[in-house]
Order: C-alpha cells, then structure tokens, then sequence
C-alpha cells in the first residue's frame, strides 16, 4: 500500500526553531567549545542544520545505533551498528537525535557515552514523543514535542523511504 504524508510541522517552522534551540546552544556554551554526536541515521539533517546555527566551535563525530529496522515498533533491543571515531574524555558532547520515542535508543546511548568520561554529556533532540516513553530520559534541548504520530521527515523514515522531506510528516495509511 502507498502512503499518504500529511504536514505536522512545515519547512519553515522547523528552520526557525532550529535556529532558536542553535542561539540558546550557543549562548549556554560561550567560551566552550563543543562536540556534536550525530546519531544516524535519522540524526543527519537536524544535526547539520543545527550546526550551522551553532557559533561557538564545533566538532562532529557519528554513531549508529538501530532497533527499529524497518519497522514502526522498536523491537526493544539497541545494537551499535558504527562506533564513534574519537574519544570523548575531556570534551563537551551533545548527543543530536532526531527523534525520542520510547527512550530505549537514548537511554543506553547514555550510558554507553557517560562511561567514556565526558566533561559533560547533554542531549538535544529535533522532537520528542513523551505519550510513548519507556525509559525515561532526561532531555536538554527539544525543538517540537509531538503526539503519538509516526512522522517522517528531516531525517525519520518509514521502511527507509521520506527521511528527504524537508517537513515533518504524519504518516496516514499504512
Ligand atoms: O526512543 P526510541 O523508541 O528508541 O526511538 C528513537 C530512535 O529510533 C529511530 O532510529 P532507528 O533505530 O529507526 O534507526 P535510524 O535512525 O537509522 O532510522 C530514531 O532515529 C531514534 O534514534
Ligand atoms: O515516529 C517515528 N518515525 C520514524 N522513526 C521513528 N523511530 C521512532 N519513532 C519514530
Ligand atoms: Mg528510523
């Protein structure tokens, strides 16, 4: 069956908030510097955009961690599919996600990164579903709280497709 896509946040909505949540950022971090964990894949879009709206100097590392496949349920176990490239002793990090659902992916990325010696580790998510939430998960910087949709768009996919739009979308019939 195709799916029908229905607009929740538009293109403009999202840019804007996006440069919102960049200028708090970087008003907190003034005199830092800091680094940006993009968690792929959904991360990629948010943490880019968000970068560019960052002023204080920034580095970029990347991981993945899956548990939803190409599935719209998670399927509860977290599995890293690529590890980080530096270390993170000493550093500011933000892990930049794309979405909060269940908190099962954040909640052990967590942990998996706390125990690597940060300075300090915080999280800034483009949406956050909390009607969903499993584990909980405490959230520094959220640009949209959302209700109990599976959405797409900038980055969230279904069955991989969508993750281009430039909007955040509701998935309608499937
Ligand atoms: O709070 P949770 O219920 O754990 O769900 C959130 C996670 O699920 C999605 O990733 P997914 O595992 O689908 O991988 P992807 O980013 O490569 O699409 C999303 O990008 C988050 O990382
Ligand atoms: O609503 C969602 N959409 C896409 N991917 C997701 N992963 C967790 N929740 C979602
Ligand atoms: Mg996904």
């Amino acid at each position: 069956m195709s799916e029908k896509i229905s607009v929740l946040i538009t293109e403009e909505e999202v840019e804007r908030r996006i440069k919102e949540i960049g200028a708090k950022i970087s008003r907190d971090y003034a005199g830092k510097e800091l680094h940006l964990i993009c968690v792929l894949k959904g991360g990629v879009f948010f943490t880019c955009e968000l970068a560019k709206r960052i002023t204080v100097p920034v580095s970029l590392d990347f991981m993945s961690v899956s548990s939803y496949g190409d599935d719209t349920k998670s399927s509860g176990v977290v599995r890293i599919v690529k590890d980080l490239d530096q270390p993170l002793e000493g550093k500011d990090v933000m892990i930049v996600e794309d979405i909060i659902d269940s908190g099962r992916t954040l909640s052990y990325l967590i942990k998996v990164l706390k125990g690597r010696n940060p300075d300090s580790l915080r999280l800034c998510t483009l949406l956050d579903k909390p009607d969903r939430r499993v584990k909980e998960v405490k959230v520094d910087y959220c640009c949209f709280e959302i209700p109990d949709e599976f959405v797409v768009g900038y980055g969230l996919d279904y069955a991989q497709k969508y993750r281009n739009l430039p909007f955040i979308g509701v998935v309608e019939s499937r």
